[in-house]
């Protein structure tokens, strides 16, 4: 067992609507929206209530937000308590938590499948309050695409074609129109326009998943939810697939959160992360503030990266190394290994005299490090 010790030194920073959606009704692939929509409000352009967000440029605000579940019956279940989350646009956020923490929960609240029933969520320009009067519900599953955890709920037409133009046309485009969105959309995720012409059941595992993916991104949403998109890819797929995910978040633009049970496979990539457990956002933050937080993975149910037990033991036996930023890739990380075994080695063979000047220099380094 590893004696975990802090891997860096640096900065310390944390009414439903449709219940019914996730798995039993028609979901519309392009948005991932149900029919039953939930009501939702706009918040109006220079809306001076504290709900206007201001900080950097964000895309999602969840303050105070509770989700219960059936809430009033005698068959109430608690999902999600006290949840505050800022996400900057543009970002890519990993979303990881045990079984039963809120992670599906809470990406329903985002596209206005759910309501919260106590704060409130910012989406965009949209608010979703509890018990909303009934407004559009277009508009913000247009800008906020879904992609559930199991392909089929999205593909239910008997061409790809079909299914990817499902959404575009229900949001009011032309036939002609909407086919550009389905086959750009099929480019973004590197597949084949030959398969459009396919039945969605005759694709391969990690086709139809893709297919799902680019059912969402064909509504050109300006943020895209994947839940657990990965769960069941090899691992040559998941890599393709993370790096698309990355693609459209760096050259689209596109905010992009996924849950994940896997943290390794999105590490290279993610922005930031948001820990759920047991209903809350116990952790969020980047990498490094996560490797930090590594012994308490385990308590929040999520399995800790091999990554962070690796640094964590290099670190301990190379205190140089502690200063540096978590390296992101496994290559990364061993060329800084290597250079720190390299640089204690060239120490051991100078002279004392030379270590002795050397072990002077160093105060004054990490002085200017922390001025940079
Ligand atoms: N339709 C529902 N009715 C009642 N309770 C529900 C419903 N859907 C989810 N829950 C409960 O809400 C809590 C959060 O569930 P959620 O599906 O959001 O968790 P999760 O983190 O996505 O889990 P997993 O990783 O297993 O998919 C759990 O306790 C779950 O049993």
């Amino acid at each position: 067992m590893i004696g975990w010790m802090k891997v860096n030194a640096r900065k310390k920073s944390n009414s439903e609507a449709d219940e019914s959606g996730r798995k039993s009704t028609r979901i519309d692939p392009a948005t991932g929206g149900s029919e039953a929509a939930a009501p939702i409000g706009i918040i109006p352009a220079g809306n001076p209530q504290p709900t206007s967000m201001s900080e950097g440029d964000p895309a999602i605000r969840l303050t105070d937000v509770d989700y219960t579940y059936q809430a009033g019956s005698p068959f109430a279940a608690a999902a999600l308590h006290d949840v505050n989350i800022r996400i900057r646009k543009g970002t890519l956020v990993g979303i990881a938590g045990g079984t039963g923490s809120g992670k599906s929960t809470l990406l329903q609240l985002l596209n206005g499948l759910l309501l919260p029933t106590g704060g409130s969520v910012e989406v965009l320009d949209h608010a979703l309050l509890p018990n909303m009067q009934k407004p559009k519900l277009n508009t913000l599953r247009r800008r906020i695409g879904l992609s559930f955890q199991f392909p089929e709920q999205h593909l239910f037409e008997d061409t790809v074609e079909k299914d990817l133009m499902f959404g575009p046309l229900n949001f009011g485009l032309a036939r002609e129109e909407a086919r550009l969105k389905a086959v750009g959309a099929m480019k973004s995720m590197g597949l084949d326009e030959a398969l459009l012409k396919r039945h969605p059941l005759t694709l391969s595992g990690g086709q139809m998943r893709k297919v799902a993916i680019a059912s969402v991104l064909a509504a050109g949403p300006e943020i895209v939810m994947l839940d657990e998109p990965t769960a069941t890819l090899d691992s040559a797929a998941r890599r393709e697939l993370i790096a698309l995910l990355a693609r459209l978040c760096r050259e689209e633009g596109r905010t992009i959160l996924m849950v994940t049970h896997r943290i390794e496979e999105l590490m290279e990539v993610a922005d930031e992360w948001i820990v759920m457990h047991e209903g809350r956002a116990v952790f969020q933050g980047d990498a490094d503030e996560l490797a930090d937080r590594a012994e308490e993975l385990e308590h929040w149910g999520v399995a800790v990266p091999e990554q962070f037990r690796c640094w964590a033991e290099w670190t301990a036996r190379l205190p140089q190394l502690a200063a540096l930023p978590l390296p992101r890739t496994a290559e990364e990380m061993a060329k800084r290994i290597e250079e720190a075994v390299r640089g204690f080695a060239e120490r051991e063979s100078e002279p004392e005299d030379e270590q002795q000047k050397e072990s002077e220099k160093q105060p004054n380094r990490e002085r200017s490090k922390a001025h940079a």
